[in-house]
């Protein structure tokens, strides 16, 4: 599905990425751990578009995509949430979730049944997401970690191939952080969706039960199960100077 290699990225003098490199196979779910400040955020702001690397290539679906402008990488299948909710707050809950769903409906050529193609998929979402009963509620009367949650559904709805998660569950208390986990896996099991995921929560990470990659100034240095990476020296030493990562 995506394919990073060699990645350099510099801000003035500071290499933030260094010859990093990464691939992701198709309906899998994977997760990026690492140290504050090692690059993850500017990894996914040179995957989406949103940065030009200095060196190095991005291959997504199997099509050069580097230092391609973020809404053409978007129209290709690669959707990112960040970490504050993208909602629109004014909105009911089902309407949010029209409004991808009719742009999806729109790009393939559906403008005949911009709407009317949106019903069974819009109880999918609702379903996933855990909003059936609020559905006709206004998005600014839910609670943080439904916003999330809602958000997530709207990144399904634009039907892309590819869903970036920039910490999900910052903010969330444990019984949402554990539905989050659900609700990734879901994207996968359910909808065949390809996930790469930042998260510092190791009860999420360990939750999803997913692909580990492992950052360290700007490279990565380490993949695989959480349970085989968690007692690797180098990644213990990584966090908080030798504590234990989990
Ligand atoms: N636009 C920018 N201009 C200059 N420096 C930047 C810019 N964006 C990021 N940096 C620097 O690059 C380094 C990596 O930042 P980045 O946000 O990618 O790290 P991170 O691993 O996502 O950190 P965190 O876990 O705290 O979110 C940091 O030193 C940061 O200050």
């Amino acid at each position: 599905m995506l394919e990073a290699r060699s990645i350099i990225k510099r801000f003035g003098g500071i290499t933030v990425l260094n010859e990093l490199s990464l691939s992701l196979s198709t309906g899998s779910v994977n997760c990026i751990i690492g140290p504050n400040g090692c690059g993850k955020t500017t990894l996914f702001n040179v995957l989406t578009g949103a940065l030009k690397p200095e060196g190095g290539q991005v291959l997504f679906k199997g099509n050069d995509i580097t230092g391609l402008p973020a809404w053409r990488i978007a129209g290709l299948g690669m959707t990112r949430k960040f970490q504050i909710p993208g909602v629109y707050p004014e909105l009911s809950v089902a309407e949010n979730l029209i409004v991808p769903l009719a742009a999806a409906n729109r790009r393939a050529g559906l403008m005949a049944t911009l709407f009317s193609k949106c019903d069974d998929r819009l109880a999918a979402l609702l379903d996933l997401c855990g909003l059936t009963h609020k559905a006709e509620q206004a998005v600014s009367t839910l609670a943080h970690g439904e916003k999330q949650w809602l958000e997530i559904a709207m990144l399904l709805a634009v039907d892309a191939d590819l869903i970036l998660l920039d910490e999900p569950t910052a903010g969330m208390s444990v019984p949402e952080t554990l539905k989050t986990a659900e609700l990734v896996r879901r994207l996968r099991t359910e909808f065949g969706k390809t996930v790469l995921v930042i998260e510092h929560d190791m009860s999420f990470v360990r939750e999803l039960d997913c692909h580990v990659i492992v950052m360290l100034r700007g490279r990565v240095v380490r993949e695989g199960r959480l349970e085989d990476i968690q007692n690797d020296p180098e990644v213990i030493a990584a966090y908080l100077g030798g504590a234990a990562v989990c």
